[in-house]
């Protein structure tokens, strides 16, 4: 399976119809990959939430429509990252996409964990609320999007629900860099799967973003990581280490649930 993740630079100097027409020309240039990745907000920026309103969109709103139309023209699988949604009820919600060689609606993810404390994404969004994974030909998609990255319950929700392939895209800060890589690889390793995790480069909302997306396999040996700036990263994945490393090493199988906290 080939996949490219494209970490788009999101700077504030670029509206988002020109953002939009760039990143659909950059999907038509992966014909030829299977699986094709993009970044949380990519439209706005993960950190620019005063535009988050004005940007929001019906889930068949303008990005859907331009990334399905790039989909179906290079003929590939499109993971088009997240827009900011408003649900017809008015509430904005953290959305991801997958869409399938045709264009067609795959799979939706509203994102469960909202960043920012008390202010920003975490007041102005509503949360998801449901785990998902999609079946692609070559393996099972587990959907998580940015801070989702540091609850590992989540990822082994989609692991339960049948996950080999953990897609994350993300709008990760540079201050916070060391803990994406290193939760990256951790995810990977403790549920024997591939991550698949696409940040942004450039500066929006005054927050140098980190880059740095990021393939990791199994086993936790990373396959390829971008640098700081835009940047397509290509990579070859077998599907099948998922399997050979779980019967391999069948840590996951050695699972206690339902623990109880200590009595005191
Ligand atoms: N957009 C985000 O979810 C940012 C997450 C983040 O900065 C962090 O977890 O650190």
């Amino acid at each position: 399976m080939r996949a490219s993740l494209i970490q788009i630079a999101v700077d504030k100097g670029e509206s988002v119809e020109v953002r939009r027409l760039r990143v659909a020309a950059l999907v038509r240039e992966q014909a030829g990959a299977d699986l094709v990745v993009l970044p949380e907000l990519w439209t706005t920026g993960a950190f620019a939430f005063e535009s988050f309103g004005q940007a929001a969109e019906p889930l068949d709103g303008p990005t859907r429509e331009a990334m399905a139309k790039a989909a179906a023209d290079a003929g590939v699988w499109l993971h088009a990252g997240s827009i900011p949604e408003r649900d017809p009820d008015g509430t904005l919600y953290n959305t991801s996409l997958l869409l399938d060689p045709s264009g067609g609606l795959a799979a939706v993810y509203r994102k469960i964990h909202r960043f920012g404390f008390d202010r920003g994404e975490a007041v102005m969004m509503g949360a998801g609320g449901d785990l998902v994974t999609a079946r692609v030909p070559w393996t099972t998609l587990g959907l998580a999007t940015c801070y989702d990255l540091r609850f590992p319950e989540l990822f082994r929700g989609l692991v339960d629900a049948g996950a080999e392939t953990l897609v994350i895209p993300a709008g990760w800060p540079e201050r916070r860099r060391a803990h994406w890589t290193l939760l990256a690889r951790a995810r990977a390793v403790e549920n024997q799967a591939f991550v698949l995790a696409c940040g942004t480069a450039g500066t929006h909302a005054g927050v140098p973003q980190a880059g740095h997306s990021i393939v990791v396999d199994p086993w936790g040996e990373v396959l390829a990581e971008a640098g700081p700036g835009e940047e397509v990263l290509t990579v070859d994945l077998d599907p099948a280490r998922v399997a050979e490393t779980r019967e391999q090493f069948p840590a996951l199988k050695d699972r206690v649930l339902g623990l109880e906290p200590p009595r005191r």
